[in-house]
């Protein structure tokens, strides 16, 4: 079983990696970590960085996990060729670039591209947004799942994950006390589905809410209330497509005994008990 310890970043190719950079700090919220020849990385908490935009297509898509030992790379790989996933061991370089000490890359059964992580860098600098977001840190991701009970049971037999809710048939995953990491959601192709920051409180939500419609950024889902994680939510979208959310108080499982996960339904109730209706296009199929 291969055991994520957390989710580390995103990486995401653009046509526009300066339009990408001036959503990213200026609207978004988050940091520039570093300037590199073809790539930008921010930072959104106390890593060195969380996302990296890079210059290339749009359609390249990559979430990465960290582990705690670099053996548990050896032991996942072994397990993931076994079970018919191609694996490739990243490069010294490609392993700068990513600013981790080790990393393998596969893909999920939906094919999304997942890296796996030994010692992502902690930065001595501290995160300060160049809007005042009130971004706490990079929480989790949603990935697009083109059959949902077969990535449930990959997600959660290959890792360590397990299922927190269910919303439909799509599972929110825990990979520890927070109340998911992964979420899956129904989609014919693969790709990230949105990309999470958890913000303070419900003020910072509704304060982003006014400033990024104050400039003409499309709102996608929210402000609302998530029953499931019981999070305050915004969904909005940036370059490229790509669906930011933030989020505030999700819901920790304290004791993973006394939890039991809960079904909630696929329809506008399902996803925010404020009454919310969102406007995501895997919802309007
Ligand atoms: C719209 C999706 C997949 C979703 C549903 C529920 C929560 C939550 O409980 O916090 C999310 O964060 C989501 O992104
Ligand atoms: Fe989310």
């Amino acid at each position: 079983m291969i055991k994520l310890a957390d989710v580390s970043y995103v990486r995401l190719g653009t046509r526009d990696l300066e339009g990408a950079t001036h959503f990213a700090t200026e609207y978004l919220g988050l940091d520039v970590a570093e300037r590199a020849k073809g790539s930008v990385y921010f930072k959104s908490d106390a890593r060195e960085h969380t996302l990296c935009y890079f210059e290339g297509d749009p359609g390249d898509q990559v979430v990465c996990f960290e582990v705690e030992e670099q053996s548990h790379l050896d032991e996942a790989a072994a397990q993931l060729e076994s079970l018919g996933h191609p694996v490739r061991r990243g490069t010294a370089s490609e392993a700068a670039l990513r600013k981790v000490h080790d990393f393998i890359a596969f893909r999920d059964p939906t094919g999304n591209p997942i890296e796996l992580a030994w010692r992502p860098a902690y930065s001595g600098r501290r995160y300060h947004g160049a809007r005042d977001a009130g971004i706490t840190g990079f929480s989790h991701v949603g990935l697009c799942s083109s059959d949902l009970a077969r990535d449930e049971a990959f997600w959660t037999k290959v890792t360590n994950a397990q299922v927190s809710d269910r919303i439909g048939d799509a599972p929110l995953l825990r990979i520890d006390e927070v109340h998911h990491t992964i979420a899956l959601f129904p989609s014919a192709k693969p790709g990230i589905q949105h990309i999470n920051h958890q913000v303070e409180t419900g003020d910072d939500i509704m304060r982003s809410h006014q400033f990024l419609k104050d400039r003409q950024v499309r709102m996608v889902f929210g402000p609302g209330r998530h029953p499931t994680s019981s999070a305050k939510f915004l969904y909005f979208e940036g370059p490229e497509g790509m669906v930011f959310e933030y989020s505030s108080g999700v819901r920790e499982i304290a004791d993973e005994l006394l939890w039991r996960e809960r079904q909630f339904m696929f329809e506008p109730k399902g996803f925010c008990k404020w009454g919310a209706k969102p406007n995501i296009t895997e919802f309007n199929k």
